[in-house]
């Protein structure tokens, strides 16, 4: 493992963006694999140097009695400067902590494969020493130095926690996972087995120790369908990079903190490890339309970059790079496009079971059908539309398949999705389309024979992702799903586990 031995210390004092990267940069491509304590440490101190308003005493005596105006130009933070003893020190300090509470066994240095006791012996060395209460859902809780020096870490910072608590303890068979919205470990020869380590939402009891996806959360959007981020050394590191949060409060960012997570993002990129990492990319994508880099893809290619990604390596089981994607041209004005993204979106969650544990995503679809397709059918009736979205059926078309979705997502679920809340919004929105427009739309239905051709041939099922090939109705006779020509295919159904469609 590289860490401190491999350290570039002339680096030291880190001062500056370009020296927390360079440190970086020596883990990432020097030989052994890169110590996540090491750098979670140092990513999260210079965030917190950067965004806890650590004011120095005189000059927050000054900046109470100076004649500004606004509040944060006052507490400004210091330049950081992280100096290799203070780093050290946290380094050792988690080294100990980790080797006093858990007995490893050399056994004479041959090859050892963590165990499921080891594992949760780790996840209770860290949980057992966090602070009593504190606000869980606050910034700058995700970093090793958030626990070395408050005690307080955020669900992820526990995962990636445990993860770095095996690798100083020399398991590097134990990885992080990553759904969209929960984190656990796999470890053991196969890597195959699974671990909870931290704990999940609000009120739920954790389930630390146990085997992942075991449960009725099976076919919940949390556990995404057993398609989770399965990460190396290198995507750990991405995955603390991701956590940086350059927030100073609920309106600025601090600067050099975005700086420092974009281009330790593109250096990971460049080195080849957010290929399989859709939400990583999706994070970078949102940095670069913030503020651009020059000489690299533009943003909405890294949002389609994050999609091929989801589609490639998890069977597009991911529901982010489309909202990301949605999200950059909704806020671009782009809404054809939009609508487009939100019902790809929606053909992801239809194939889920709606679970409690799957607030997250539900409020994610709840507000791009109560604010931001309101938002849209507000400007686009608003009479200056000159190319108004209401005129093309392809809109109306991807709006159908977008609630469609979201319906069949509640079909088969315990926890109902729709209210009447979701009800006016839908039936404002629909009006808003010319009833000729709407006309144009064809409902081309899976036509019941192949639903009966499943039945009687349960061996010939389709996956429950792949949609079914469709005919579609505009002559062209192609198979697949197709939109064009404003033919609604209906999407693929949920197969209710014994093979027939539900
Ligand atoms: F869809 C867009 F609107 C989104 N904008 N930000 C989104 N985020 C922000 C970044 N984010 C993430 N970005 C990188 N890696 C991970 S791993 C993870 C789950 C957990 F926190 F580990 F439990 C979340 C997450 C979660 C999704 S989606």
């Amino acid at each position: 493992m590289a860490g401190f031995e491999d350290l570039d210390k002339t680096l030291f004092p880190l001062k500056d963006v370009s020296s927390v990267i360079e440190v970086f940069k020596g883990q990432l491509e020097g030989g052994g694999e890169p110590d996540l304590a090491l750098l979670s440490i140092i990513a999260g101190a210079f965030e917190n140097s950067l965004t806890c308003r650590s004011v120095s005493g005189s000059s927050s005596v000054a900046a109470a009695t100076s004649q500004h105006s606004d509040p944060m130009e006052q507490a400004q933070s210091q330049p950081p400067v992280l100096e290799l003893h203070n780093i050290q020190t946290l380094y050792d300090k988690f080294h100990a902590i980790m080797k006093t509470a858990v007995e490893v066994s050399n056994n004479n240095g041959t090859k050892h494969y963590a165990t499921r006791e080891l594992v949760k012996k780790v996840s209770d060395v860290v949980w057992n020493s966090l602070t009593r209460s504190y606000y869980k859902d606050r910034a700058h809780l995700q970093s090793l130095y958030s626990y070395l020096t408050g005690r307080k870490l955020d669900c992820f910072g526990v995962a990636f926690a445990v993860v770095a608590g095996c690798q100083a303890l020399g398991y590097n068979d134990v990885h992080l996972a990553l759904s969209e919205d929960h984190a656990w470990v796999v470890f053991g020869e196969t890597g195959l087995e699974t671990a909870e380590v931290t704990w999940h939402g609000k009120g739920n009891e954790d389930k630390r120790g146990q085997e992942v996806g075991k449960g009725v959360d099976v076919r919940s959007w949390l556990y995404v369908n057993n398609r989770p981020v399965i990460c190396t050394r290198a995507m750990e590191v991405a995955a603390l990079v991701s956590a940086i949060n350059p927030s100073l409060n609920a309106t600025h960012d601090a600067f050099e903190v975005a700086v420092l997570q974009q281009e330790l993002l593109w250096l990971l990129y460049d080195l080849g490890h957010l290929t399989k990492y859709p939400m990583a990319i999706g994070n970078l994508g949102d940095l670069e339309e913030i503020s651009a880099t020059p000489g690299r893809v533009p943003c909405n290619t890294l949002f389609q970059e994050a999609i091929v990604s989801a589609r490639t390596f998890y069977n597009n089981q991911h529901v982010y790079p489309y909202t990301y994607q949605g999200g950059y041209f909704y806020r671009n004005k782009k809404y054809k496009e939009a609508f487009e993204s939100w019902a790809n979106a929606s053909d992801v969650i239809r194939l889920y079971n709606y679970s409690r544990d799957d607030e997250e995503i539900y409020k994610e679809f709840l507000e791009i059908a109560n604010e931001l397709i309101p938002h849209i059918m507000k400007v686009e009736s608003s009479g200056f539309s000159a190319n108004t979205i209401l005129k093309k059926p392809e809109c109306f078309a991807n709006l159908l398949r977008f609630y469609d979705g979201i319906c069949q997502w509640e079909e088969g679920s315990a926890t109902p999705v729709l209210h009447i809340g979701w009800a006016k919004p839908l039936v404002n929105t629909i009006s808003k389309f010319d009833a000729s427009v709407r006309a144009q739309v064809h409902i081309v239905c899976e036509s019941p024979e192949t639903t009966e051709y499943q039945h009687h041939h349960p061996h010939h099922h389709h996956s429950k992702q792949e949609p079914r090939a469709q005919t579609s109705s505009n002559g062209s006779g192609a198979g697949g799903n197709c939109l064009n020509n404003n033919n609604y295919s209906a999407p693929p159904c949920k197969e209710n586990g014994n093979g027939t469609a539900g």
